[in-house]
């Protein structure tokens, strides 16, 4: 098996995406993880560029890292400047970090008309930057910039650009498709072009995904030679991103016989996509590739039925192997197999019910005609199966609600005067509640007001959370008589659910998901 080495640049590269500012705290944190993963190298940041990427040098170096090498990144000394006299190059030896990274120029256009200098001048650069990093006994990755339109643009200096890298001893040569702009056929040919230029020199590649190519281009360029692949969790980085490490991983480890982080490692990536994410305060976008939640979501009812008697009919990789789950999506679309694959999934057992699986399916498709969404509501879809094989029992009944919103003129501030108040009646078995409840808004009131009435009964409430709450209107062509689907989310200790209300009335939909939501959380409390 080919080793491959991972070099992840996240928090380099990935921080210069629009939108991400990681604190020192969180650089610090994402190192933990991307080094219990497995990765090779972790580009800690420009020590050049800021304090924050300073004192991260300094923290970093005093974490116990089982695996991982923590590299500096900058650039090649400054034009007419000597290596001992540049400040940059001296910053990046005095972070501490076992590797450094440092960037140079090699399409001709960028050193005259970008560094403002000659081409000899930066092959100076390079050559005397790479020899000094490499007396200071560091290990040196030299990032040839904009190789890829350099070599198109000039393939003699782009290559003689290289070579003086390799020959000041560069430990890795990665070639950046810095622009995104290549295409793999051109990232392979010109890869192996410089493979056979400097044999024995280790090769690596980084690319953005400007073009919508940059896994594609990297794995191309494993093809031709490269050993050391760059990257960003989730491909987080400048412009429209960098190749996605994790995808990358993936693809080598399971397509193309390379081993990164090894086959037990590789059940983290859907881990560490998500937890990258959310320090960098986003979501890993839901249909991304391996760790996205849709990645081995099934909704076609043909889908279902195929998968469970053949998983690979519509999985390219095992769920599990990265980490992730199959998921069974049911909505109109789903057939008799989606729908028993679900129910399990809820712990209902609808094989053992097959004279009522079409009867229920034409239900959830009716309802779904009528507004309904299944797919984003498990909980609703529970209580729905329970009603049909005649084991729900509600918990409490509804006798009627009402909710008042009391308003007064905006007085131009961010204005928090109006306030809402619900009043239920419900029954809890053969005793009649009544309970007011206030909150900012009705749903909110109608929330409060139902818990005071069922707690004493109910305890298991307290340890409920609405988290969400989201509303669609489903047929904008009737103004304020269309149908509204209101989506809740729902969260205990232990797990999230969804639950779904439809109606011509916001609050009467947005009860029934309540409700709905509260049913299914005591239902799985076992109360
Ligand atoms: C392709 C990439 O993603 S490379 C990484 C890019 N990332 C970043 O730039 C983030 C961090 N950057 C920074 O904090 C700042 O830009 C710094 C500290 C590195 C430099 O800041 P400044 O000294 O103010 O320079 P500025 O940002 O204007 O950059 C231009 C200077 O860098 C020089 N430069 C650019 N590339 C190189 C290179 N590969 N080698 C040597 N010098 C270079 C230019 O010649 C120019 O120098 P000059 O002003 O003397 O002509
Ligand atoms: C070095 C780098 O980030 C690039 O060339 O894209």
């Amino acid at each position: 098996m080919t080793r491959i080495f991972t070099y992840d640049s996240t928090l380099r590269d990935g921080e210069q995406s629009e939108g991400i500012a990681l604190s020192l705290e969180d650089k610090l944190r994402i190192v933990e993880r991307l080094d219990a993963f497995g990765v090779d190298f972790i580009e800690g940041g420009y020590p050049a560029s800021n304090p924050k990427d300073i004192a991260f040098f300094e923290r970093v170096r005093a974490m116990p890292l089982k695996h991982a090498s923590i590299a500096a990144f900058g650039s090649t000394c400054k034009k007419g400047v000597a290596p001992e006299d540049d400040q940059g190059l001296a910053d990046l030896v005095g972070s501490g970090a076992p590797a450094v990274t440092i960037v140079g120029k090699t399409w001709d256009e960028q050193v005259t008309r970008a560094l403002l200098t000659t081409l000899d001048e930066n092959l100076r650069m390079i050559r005397e930057s790479v020899a000094y990093l490499k007396a200071q006994g560091l290990r040196v990755v030299f990032d040839a910039e904009h190789f890829f339109d350099g070599y198109k643009a000039n393939p003699d200096f782009a290559l003689a650009c290289v070579r003086a890298a390799s020959e000041a001893g560069a430990d890795s040569i990665d070639l950046c498709e810095t622009n995104g702009g290549a295409l793999p056929h051109e990232v392979e040919e010109i890869v192996r072009t410089v493979a056979e230029a400097l044999p024995g020199q280790q090769l690596g590649i980084h690319c953005h995904d400007d073009s919508g190519c940059a896994v594609a281009n990297t794995l191309a360029a494993v093809r031709a030679g490269a050993t050391q692949v760059q990257g960003t969790v989730n491909g987080f980085g400048e412009r429209v991103g960098n190749a996605d490490l994790l995808t990358v991983i993936a693809d080598l480890e399971l397509k193309m016989g390379c081993t990164c982080v090894g086959a037990e490692n590789l059940r983290q990536l859907t881990g560490v996509s998500q937890f990258v994410a959310a320090t960098c305060n986003l979501s890993v976008p839901t249909h991304h590739p391996y760790t996205g939640a849709s990645a081995f979501a099934h909704k076609g009812g043909l889908h279902a039925s195929a998968i469970a008697r053949f998983p690979e009919a519509y999985e390219h990789a095992r769920p599990e192997s990265v980490g992730n789950t199959q998921r069974m999506l049911v909505s109109e679309l789903a057939g008799k197999a989606s729908l028993v694959a679900k129910a399990a999934s809820l712990g209902i057992d609808l094989a053992a019910h097959q004279d009522k699986t079409q009867a229920i399916l034409d239900d959830i498709k009716a309802r779904e005609a009528a507004g309904y969404s299944y797919e984003v509501a498990d909980g609703s879809l529970a209580l729905l199966l329970q009603r049909h094989l005649g084991a729900y029992r509600p918990h409490f009944t509804l006798e009627s609600f009402r909710v008042i919103v009391d308003d007064h003129e905006d007085t131009g501030a961010l204005a928090k005067d109006a306030m809402s108040e619900a009043t239920i009646k419900i029954h809890v078995d053969d005793q009649r509640f009544v309970a007011t409840g206030e909150g900012a808004g009705p749903v909110g009131a109608l929330d409060n007001a139902l818990r005071m009435a069922i707690t004493a009964f109910y305890p298991a409430v307290n340890e409920m959370e609405l988290v969400d709450f989201k509303v669609r209107i489903l047929d904008e062509n009737v103004g304020t008589d269309a149908i509204t689907r209101v989506v809740i989310t729902t969260r205990d200790s232990s797990a999230s659910w969804g639950t779904v209300g439809v109606s011509e009335n916001i609050i009467e939909a947005s009860w029934n998901a309540l409700v709905d939501s509260i049913e299914y959380g005591l239902m799985r409390a076992g109360a």
